[in-house]
Parts: structure tokens; C-alpha cells; sequence
């Protein structure tokens, strides 16, 4: 039902001005896109010693716990013998750059209107910061068909036979993940009543994002995508051989180093509601270098858009008392789009009792 996703954003437009300086000419950062320095922000935990975030081989037939484990303690894993051939990820990253490498004028002949959700834009979390980011974006719901039509009006095809090959097998390997992150926490297809409606997660809704962050002459003063949360059950991110993407963890920020071949999975918003903060919803972000153009592939993973999301009741119980109110995605990305950061608390009911710590307190990291 891609077409219900487009609905998300009617009423909370975003009115970003597509105004593109072209990032890859650019001498120097310019003030618009100066960060406060990222050495001064959170510790780096990449140092020796430190814990890595965890690789999964998903034939391991140890694969349902160790994916709980890295759900409850890192909201964040790689997995590797997923089944999606290195020949889709290297055609999907290649169309990618093909997309990004058009000049600005083109590329703006595909732009996102501000009410919409598919198309080639700044992200559209930029509105919640002073300062721009060092990339660029283009969502894609449903059919890329209308927007590689105004790319490339003779040569589309290839771009959207790659793509929707891509959507189709995300959607299985997502739907395989959904039930492993369930299952760990001993959840049957009969504890979530919408699961047969979506025909087992394969009816879900979906949106592939991709990201550009050209290189960058000061990668210190530069965020490529800043701090934040993804709205959805969970998200499948290729990315290419450059790293970049960071969580935050136990008051660090950790980079997920590029494995030849393997996808990262992050836990996102509505698994941390329908997991009652079992697994809690990871904040990541995007930074830059001086020297790589880096490409990811974000698959934003959720319910189908009118499925009632709420604490599963196989893990609510007097002492363990549901922590969110009931939410739709289409309900839950209005309030994103208006809180950002602060959605999650939004739909918040009570802390917990056992006196954990909130994991998803992301008011304790500083984000712009
Ligand atoms: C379904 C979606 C989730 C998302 C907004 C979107 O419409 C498509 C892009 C997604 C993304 C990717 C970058 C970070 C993020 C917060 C954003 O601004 O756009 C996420 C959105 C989300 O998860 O809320
Ligand atoms: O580029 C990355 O590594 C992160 C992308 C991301 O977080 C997103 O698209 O939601
Ligand atoms: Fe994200």
C-alpha cells in the first residue's frame, strides 16, 4: 500500500530550498554547512579494546539469539549470508551514483515537494538544524518509474528494473528479520494478530533511501546526516566500501565498519514500541571524509500504514506495564516530522519500573 505511505507527510510540509551547491566543487566549507567540530562532541569508542558492533552469518544456527542479544544491547548488527547476491548491491550502488552524478539541474527536475515522500532532495530532517548537511538524498516509494522518467527520459529502465529488484528482495529479507527479532523475544506469528493481514510482513510498507555524501575538504566541521532514529520496525543499510555510519552507545559514538558484502540492521521506533523498550530503537549518523565519496542504501522497514502499533501483550504484564501508547506509521512519521527527536518520548506512557536506564533518552545527546 505505498500509496497510503505518501499520505505521511501531507500535513507537516517541509519547505527546504533545494538551492544546490554542488558539494563535489567545493573548496572549502562554507558557513551554511559548518558544524560545531565533531572531535569536540562524544568520545570516538573506535579505539583497541573496545567492543564492535556485532556480525551475524544468518545460517549460523545460533542466529535467532545472537540477533536478540545484539537487539537488547546494540539496537544495531551486520548480518552476512543474507541471500541478496553482491551482484544486486553492486548494480543498486552503481545506479546510485549514476543518479547522484547528474548535474544539480537535472537531478532537481526529480526534487521531493514539500509535502511528498518520494524524490531527490535534501534529507528532510535538515529543517530541525541550523546548519546543512553534507549530502544529498532521493526516496523512493513504490514505483520510481514517474521520477526516472525526468532523469533520464530516454534511458530509465535500467535504473528502475534495478531498484524495484532491490525493493522486492529487501521486502523478503526484512520480513525474515522481523521474525528473528520477534522470535528472540519469543513472539509467535499468533501473538501479532496483523502479521496474516501483511501476509506474513510481506505486505509491509517501505521506502528505499539513498544517501550521497561527497567527499569533504574539512570532514571535522561537516555532518553528512546528523543524530537520529529511524521511524520505522527496522532498516537494511548497504553501504559502500567507505565508512561513515556511527551509533551511539554507551555515551560514544562507534562506527559500523563496511564488510565486504554484508547489510546493516538497525532496530528502528516501532520495534522499540511493539518490543515494550526490550529493543531499543538505535541513534546513528552519518559522517564524512576528506578523501571517499560514499554511497548507502537505507531500506526503511514498517507495518502496513493503518496496522495499530502497541506494546506486544505476550510482553506486557503487571510489572513490565506497557511504556507506549497505541500508534500508526502513518500517525507516528506526522510526529516525527514534527518532533523529530523527541517523538518516541512523545508517545511515551510511563518509565520503566525496573529502573533501567532509558536507552532512548536521546535528549542526552547533543544533536545540533
Ligand atoms: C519512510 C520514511 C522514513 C524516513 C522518512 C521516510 O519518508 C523516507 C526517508 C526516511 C528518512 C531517512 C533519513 C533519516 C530520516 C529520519 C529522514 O529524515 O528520512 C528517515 C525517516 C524516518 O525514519 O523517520
Ligand atoms: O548513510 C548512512 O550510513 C546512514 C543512513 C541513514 O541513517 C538513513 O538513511 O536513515
Ligand atoms: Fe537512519
Amino acid at each position: 500500500m505505498p500509496s497510503r505511505l505518501t499520505e505521511a507527510f501531507r500535513a507537516h510540509p517541509v519547505h527546504l530550498h533545494h538551492n544546490h551547491l554542488d558539494l563535489e566543487s567545493v573548496r572549502e566549507v562554507p558557513d551554511s554547512h559548518a558544524w560545531p567540530p565533531l572531535d569536540d562532541d562524544y568520545p570516538a569508542a573506535d579505539s583497541f579494546g573496545v567492543e564492535t558492533v556485532p556480525v551475524i552469518d544468518l545460517m549460523d544456527p545460533k542466529a535467532l539469539k545472537l540477533v536478540g542479544h545484539a537487539c537488547k544491547t546494540w539496537g544495531v548488527f551486520q548480518v552476512t549470508n543474507h541471500g541478496i547476491p553482491m551482484t544486486l548491491l553492486r548494480a543498486v550502488e552503481s545506479q546510485g551514483r549514476r543518479l547522484f552524478s547528474l548535474p544539480p539541474h537535472q537531478k532537481l527536475k526529480a526534487a521531493r515537494s514539500p509535502d511528498g515522500i518520494s524524490g531527490y532532495g535534501l534529507a528532510r530532517i535538515s529543517s530541525f538544524f541550523s546548519k546543512l548537511m553534507w549530502s544529498e538524498g532521493f526516496t523512493i516509494v513504490g514505483s520510481p518509474l514517474d521520477h526516472a522518467r525526468q532523469l533520464w527520459p530516454q534511458d530509465y529502465s535500467k535504473f528502475c528494473d534495478v531498484m524495484e529488484e532491490y525493493e522486492k528482495e529487501m521486502q523478503k529479507l526484512a520480513g525474515r528479520l522481523m521474525w528473528l527479532m520477534l522470535g528472540s523475544l519469543g513472539i509467535t506469528k499468533e501473538d501479532v494478530k496483523w502479521a496474516d493481514a501483511m501476509d506474513e510482513f510481506r505486505g509491509a510498507c517501505a521506502a528505499l533511501q539513498l544517501n550521497s555524501y561527497p567527499s569533504c575538504p574539512d570532514p571535522n566541521r561537516a555532518m553528512g546526516l546528523a543524530a537520529h532514529t529511524d521511524s520505522t520496525l527496522l532498516t537494511v543499510l548497504y553501504q559502500n566500501s567507505t565508512s561513515g555510519l556511527q551509533v551511539f552507545r554507551d555515551g560514544s559514538w562507534t562506527t559500523v565498519p563496511p564488510l565486504p558484502g554484508a547489510l546493516v540492521v538497525n532496530v528502528g521506533d516501532l520495534l522499540d514500541i511493539l518490543s515494550n523498550g526490550r529493543y531499543p530503537s538505535v541513534l546513528h549518523r552519518a559522517v564524512v571524509n576528506r578523501t571517499y565519496h560514499r554511497l548507502s542504501i537505507a531500506y526503511l522497514y514498517g507495518p502496513p500504514m493503518n496496522v495499530q502499533i502497541s506494546p506486544l501483550s505476550r510482553l506486557v504484564d503487571t510489572t513490565n506495564p506497557p511504556l507506549y501508547r497505541t500508534v500508526t506509521w502513518t500517525e507516528y512519521l506526522g510526529t516525527k516530522a514534527k518532533h523529530f527527536n523527541k517523538a518516541l518520548s512523545s508517545v511515551r506512557l510511563c518509565v520503566p519500573l525496573n529502573g533501567f536506564i532509558d536507552m532512548n533518552d536521546h535528549n542526552r545527546v547533543k544533536v545540533g
